[in-house]
């Protein structure tokens, strides 16, 4: 690998890279820091099979999208149609409908007033990006997480809970949790260097059941039992508005599709991030709609 990781871990010496499969080590020294590599994402990977349907491949629910955020729901929807979602259902204010029929027709809409209707038919619930911090938000969000099904909590759900630390001590487990560094500095206290914010994910993560996505430069993945997941994918190129959104939209196809939730942690980042960089090739900066649409090509050339 070419990036140094050496930065970010407890000592100077470099992580092994003996792989996610293989990993039981969950104590606090080297072996809770491994990389992720491209057979650990290949191996988990759902393949398209013979006589699979649409009802093969999952049904996620994504709740996101305010009046001057909507883009960010369009975003992630289209990270999940791309990561290869059977269904994929937006709940987003009626306002942002046709924008969502004119740009992403395959997805399907659930008005704000039914989400509760039926959430077991969903394979796997997002909620969050563009969705706002006002007090509709807060509200839909508290009603979400009384129902204890496991989720995507990201952005705007996040800094909800950055607002009313209370809401924190619902969060189902079994969810996946993707601040970046202010979000989770927010959420859990500010830390003074990237050592000790590890740790407080660390014991974030084992507190809540939850996989925490630290989203930087080098993504962290930690898992329930404290292990971190390092993924060396993407580039500067990827630094544009809207690439978390399309991040949590993959995560969530990938919870649909069957993963658990520490693997669709890391097959998200991990695609995400080898999508930026296939593009970085030919493009200076790069879009989040950009690298959803190259998901699909990407995973095929991993999965030959
Ligand atoms: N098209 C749309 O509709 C879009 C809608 N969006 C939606 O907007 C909502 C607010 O989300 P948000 O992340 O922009 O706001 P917020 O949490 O206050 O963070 C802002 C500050 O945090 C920092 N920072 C960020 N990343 C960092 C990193 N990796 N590492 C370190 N620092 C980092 C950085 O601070 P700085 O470094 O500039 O001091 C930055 O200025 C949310 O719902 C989201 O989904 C966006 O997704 C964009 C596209
Ligand atoms: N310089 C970079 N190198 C690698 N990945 C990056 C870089 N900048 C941004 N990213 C990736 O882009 C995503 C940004 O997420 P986030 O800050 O939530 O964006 P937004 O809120 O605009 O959707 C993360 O997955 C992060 O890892």
């Amino acid at each position: 690998m070419e990036k140094s990781l050496r930065y970010y871990l407890p000592d100077a010496s470099a992580p092994e890279e003996i792989g996610v499969e293989q990993s039981t080590d969950n104590s606090s020294g080297q072996g809770a820091y491994q990389l992720v590599r491209e057979q650990d994402v290949q191996r988990v990977l759902l393949p398209r099979a013979s006589f699979s349907h649409k009802g093969t491949y999952g049904h996620a629910l994504l709740i996101a999208g305010a009046a001057q955020t909507m883009g960010a729901a369009l975003l992630c929807a289209k990270g999940c149609l791309y990561a290869g979602a059977g269904l994929t259902t937006l709940s987003i204010p009626e306002s942002g409908l046709t924008a969502l029929n004119c740009s992403l027709p395959e997805v399907m809409y659930l008005s704000r007033s039914h989400i509760s209707d039926d959430l077991n038919q969903y394979t796997a619930i997002a909620v969050g990006p563009g969705l706002g911090t006002g007090s509709a938000s807060h509200s839909l969000l508290h009603d979400l997480l009384l129902m204890e099904k496991a989720m995507v909590l990201d952005a705007d759900a996040l800094n909800i809970m950055s607002r009313y630390p209370q809401l924190k001590e619902l969060i189902p487990a079994g969810s996946v949790l993707t601040p970046h560094m202010k979000e989770f500095d927010r959420l859990f206290g500010p830390q003074q260097n990237w050592f000790e914010r590890l740790q407080a994910a660390r014991s974030a993560a084992e507190k809540y059941q939850s996989v925490i996505v630290l989203k930087n430069q080098y993504t962290f993945i930690i898992g329930t039992n404290g292990k971190v997941l390092i993924n060396p994918t993407g580039n500067p190129a990827m630094a544009q508005g809207g690439m978390g959104d399309v991040l949590t939209g993959m995560i969530t196809a990938y919870l649909a599709q069957g993963l658990s939730a520490e693997k669709a942690a890391f097959t998200g980042c991990y695609v995400h991030g080898k999508s930026g960089d296939d593009l970085a090739e030919n493009y200076f900066n790069v879009s989040a709609s950009q690298v959803a649409r190259h998901i699909p090509r990407v995973v095929r050339q991993m999965i030959k």
